[in-house]
């Protein structure tokens, strides 16, 4: 096995499960049986999305108007849990797709391709591949990039920046597009392919953050498909939503986090911590409730001074810094997962410099700490949404930003009024705290917010998920989605999800918009 090369390279193929202890191969391909699970999440139990789309005629006919592929895809079943969402996200999805607009069809559908696989999100490229074909794509071009024209490949940087760090975009960017000879792209081009990037960035957050299933599809030999084990363990895809599995995710007590347990611990872990964990969550529940309620009534009487505000800012962005997903593995000694990630080749040839992530300062040290990201300050108009954004995207691209508004709005405000089983309660705060948090770990602060808020709202194992699902959304796993708020419905975990995601689009939007302005100024 070790023939020819150091034993460090040897083990750099090697991976260790710190779930199930198992060691992988990381370059493995194995073949499951199809579907993983049943239904259109692993995350969520079937009957629950099932029950909630047959009631909903709306939702049948919001498909039959605005669904491109004409059938009710997994996406739009686990999404259905918001109809009222559903309607906005699908009316500007088919918008940018199928309307009148700048770009050639196919290559919307090509553009949606590149996006997808800066997070290795097969099930969007798969959709689109299909689509691009559909829709007249030369099939030459799904070979990869080198057999696009250059000016689509061009896209490339933009598309890489704008998924990882978008704090990096700057004008000189936009020049180097709008200005390249026979190659350029017109503004209003440029605009749409932005949005499509910036949609497709946050659609695989959603993907990812949901568990959404492959597609069913009968064309796959034997209800088998092979999937790399490069970045799961099999005993991570399992599911059946038992106590068993629930048990492991049990964030407090650290077994999943942190030292390897021994196989005994694990087995010790599953037969005596459910009863515990009902009490300890419902508790969290209680505990997150009361923290609400005193935020709402202190706010009246609490002045905080501006510079003790951009502090609270200043300490949060830091520290999501250092939030670091717990890795589903730890790699054997002197293996660098990072370096080595292996991504299979059908999807990185829509992509350069496959390696180009979030920054992940944490690992760098306290030393690298940025100072480039950029500040949008709220009070000082210096760049919003509602102020700049939005306008500049309607210019260009026609009713594009009314679609998107009427979509951030619908999110930013979308309540029941619920938290788990409790009702006729005010969640402003939280929702609140969840996208501004989004927004803080990509640099953005509003100064009339209170940053001292997410730190009392959001609880560890969360901002562990938030930030996963945001920035590397294709190392989520179950056991991160059920290791925060275990009192919380699904539906009520989709609602973050549907957060998270139009609050990392419109992170993206503003940043290339604001390129985009500088260069026209
Ligand atoms: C994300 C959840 C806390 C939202 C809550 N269930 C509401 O209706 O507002």
């Amino acid at each position: 096995m070790n023939r020819g090369g150091s034993s460090a390279s040897a083990s750099a193929n090697y991976l260790l499960c710190t779930n199930c202890r198992k060691v992988l191969r990381k370059d493995k391909r194995i073949r499951v049986s199809q579907p993983l699970t049943r239904g259109p999440s692993a995350f969520i139990p079937e009957k629950e999305v099932v029950q909630a789309n047959t009631a909903d005629e709306r939702t049948n006919f919001l498909v039959e108007e605005y669904s491109t592929s004409g059938r009710l895809d997994n996406i739009t079943q686990v999404m259905s849990l918001h109809t009222q969402y559903l309607e906005s996200f699908l009316r500007s999805q088919f918008y940018m797709l199928r309307m009148d607009g700048p770009l050639p069809l196919p290559d919307r559908h090509y553009i949606a391709i590149m996006a997808a696989a800066r997070h290795q999100c097969s099930y969007l490229i798969n959709m689109h591949v299909d689509e691009f074909l559909k829709t007249g794509g030369i099939a030459e071009w799904l070979n990869g990039l080198e057999y696009v024209p250059q000016r689509l490949r061009n896209l490339n940087e933009i598309n890489k920046l704008l998924a990882h760090r978008p704090w990096l975009i700057t004008k000189e960017h936009i020049q180097k597009l709008v200005k390249t000879g026979e190659n350029n792209w017109s503004l209003p081009e440029l605009v749409h392919a932005v949005v499509l990037l910036a949609h497709y960035h946050a659609l695989a957050s959603f993907v990812f953050g949901s568990g959404i299933n492959p597609e069913r599809d009968p064309g796959i030999a034997n209800g088998f498909r092979l999937i790399s084990v490069s970045s799961f363990c099999v005993c991570d895809l399992a599911n059946d939503n038992s106590i068993e599995n629930a048990s492991l995710a049990g964030s407090n007590f650290g077994c999943a986090e942190g030292g390897l347990p021994g196989p005994s611990v694990l087995s010790e872990h599953r037969h005596c911590l459910p009863s515990l964990q009902i009490v300890d969550s419902l508790g969290e529940l209680e505990a997150l409730m009361e923290r609400m309620k005193r935020l709402q009534e202190d706010r009246e009487d609490e002045e905080t001074t501006r510079e003790e505000m951009t502090t609270r800012f200043e300490k949060e962005k830091k520290e999501s810094l250092f939030v670091v997903p717990g890795e589903t593995f730890h790699s054997f000694p002197h293996s660098d997962f990072e370096d080595d990630m292996i991504i299979a080749a059908d999807v990185s040839r829509y992509i350069e410099d496959p390696g180009f992530g979030y920054e992940d300062f944490a690992r760098r040290g306290e030393d690298h700490l940025p100072t480039f990201r950029a500040q949008i300050k709220h009070a000082s108009l210096d760049y919003t949404w509602e102020n700049h954004g939005f306008s500049l995207v309607n210019r260009l691209y026609s009713d594009i930003g009314h679609l998107l508004d009427e979509k951030f709005r619908m999110v930013y405000n979308l309540t029941y009024n619920t938290m788990a089983t409790h009702e006729d309660v005010d969640t402003t705060t939280l929702r609140r705290a969840l996208f501004n948090y989004v927004h803080c770990m990509f640099g953005i602060r509003y100064d009339d917010y209170d940053y001292g808020e997410v730190n009392q709202l959001l609880e560890r194992s969360l901002k562990v998920y938030i930030k996963t699902v945001t920035c590397y959304p294709e190392r989520t796993t179950k056991r991160m989605y059920d290791s925060y708020w275990r009192q919380f419905t699904h539906s009520e975990k989709v609602h973050v999800n549907l957060l998270l995601m139009e609050a990392r689009m419109q992170a993206e939007l503003l940043y290339a918009l604001r390129a985009i302005t500088r260069h026209l100024t």
